[in-house]
């Protein structure tokens, strides 16, 4: 595993500085610098095509980004998605990428290669070595099922969850690497309020567990909610950072990503804002995304 030590900064988990991701002459992401530290959740917002996934994917190697480091827990990253992971940082997609014909408890035992000897070709396959690592694994995994609300289900094909589920699983075999830090791209994509409310305490619950937190999300009242700190993405660059309070009432932000589209007011925080000044949109989006985040969770202001 290549890898070069860094200055330790103690309680800083992910340490990302001057990442910069190109595709021939696109500059997707911009010398973007970002850090989470240990027990914090963080939020990465932005209009659609801001760089986010593209962000995500050069922190867990899946992209080797064009200038910039990334390191976690002062050790500099490999730039091979398994060692990223086996050095303590896990993923989920926007899409959902659950092996589909196997059990729920095979999805998260799978999940877990990245801490026992036997590799993921041992453990697709189930060969002999396989099994006997798996009834130490088992044990851990059906722990990881009950704290996500899926040991009933343990039997169940993937591909017959439910929605809600599936994202639940993809969470808690993302869990089984036994990961410092964990990135969701879009956790609440599809849900529902109550689902959306459901995968907020479970946030809650992992960074309580000593697992750190990176989070994509378009719901700006889970965004809001849940993290301790949020920093915004608009043309690949980084527009602003800092607590929820200070981001939602920063008036670049609400002009290039939270403001309310006149014609329709649902401040949906997809960065098609049209909204006249930002003074004009933060009024609208204030009140009007905490109306309808109410009506929608039957919640009392
Ligand atoms: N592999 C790639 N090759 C070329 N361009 C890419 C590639 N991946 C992403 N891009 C471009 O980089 C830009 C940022 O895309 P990205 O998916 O990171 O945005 P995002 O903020 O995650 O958007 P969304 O909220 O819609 O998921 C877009 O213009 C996208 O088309």
């Amino acid at each position: 595993m290549t890898t070069t030590t860094l200055g330790t900064t103690t309680g800083t988990v992910l340490e990302a500085s001057g990442v910069t991701m190109r595709f021939g002459g696109l500059t997707a992401v911009r010398d973007v610098s970002l850090t989470v530290g240990s027990g914090e959740i963080v939020g990465l917002i932005g209009p659609n095509g801001a760089g986010k996934t593209t962000f995500f994917n050069c922190l867990t190697g899946l992209y080797v980004p064009t200038e910039g480091a990334v390191s976690y827990k002062g050790t500099r990253l490999s730039r091979k998605p398994h060692l990223v992971t086996q050095a303590g940082i896990a993923r989920t997609f926007q899409n959902i990428r659950l092996f589909a014909n196997m059990t729920v408890l095979e999805n998260v035992l799978v999940g877990r290669h990245t801490r026992t000897k036997e590799g993921l070709w041992s453990a697709l396959l189930r060969g002999p070595g396989f099994k006997k690592a798996e009834t130490t694994s088992e044990e851990r995994a059906m722990e990881l099922l009950e704290f996500t609300g899926l040991a009933h289900k343990r039997d169940h094909l993937a591909r017959n969850l439910p929605y809600g589920e599936q994202r639940k699983l993809e969470i808690a075999r993302a869990l089984a690497s036994e990961p410092g830090l964990l990135l969701l791209d879009e956790p609440t994509a599809g849900m529902n309020p109550q689902e959306t409310r459901a995968t907020q305490d479970l946030v809650f619950a992992i960074r309580d567990r000593g697992t750190a937190v990176l989070v994509i999300e378009h719901d700006m009242r889970f965004i809001f909610n849940l993290c301790d700190r949020v920093a915004v993405l608009v043309q690949g660059q980084k527009l602003v950072e800092g607590t929820p309070d200070i981001v939602q009432a920063d008036e670049r932000v609400i002009a290039a990503y939270l403001g309310t589209p006149v014609e329709n007011g649902n401040g949906n925080g997809n960065g098609d804002s049209t909204a006249e000044t930002a003074e004009e949109a933060s009024k609208t989006n204030t009140a009007e995304t905490a109306e309808a985040a109410d009506e929608e969770t039957g919640d009392t202001p």
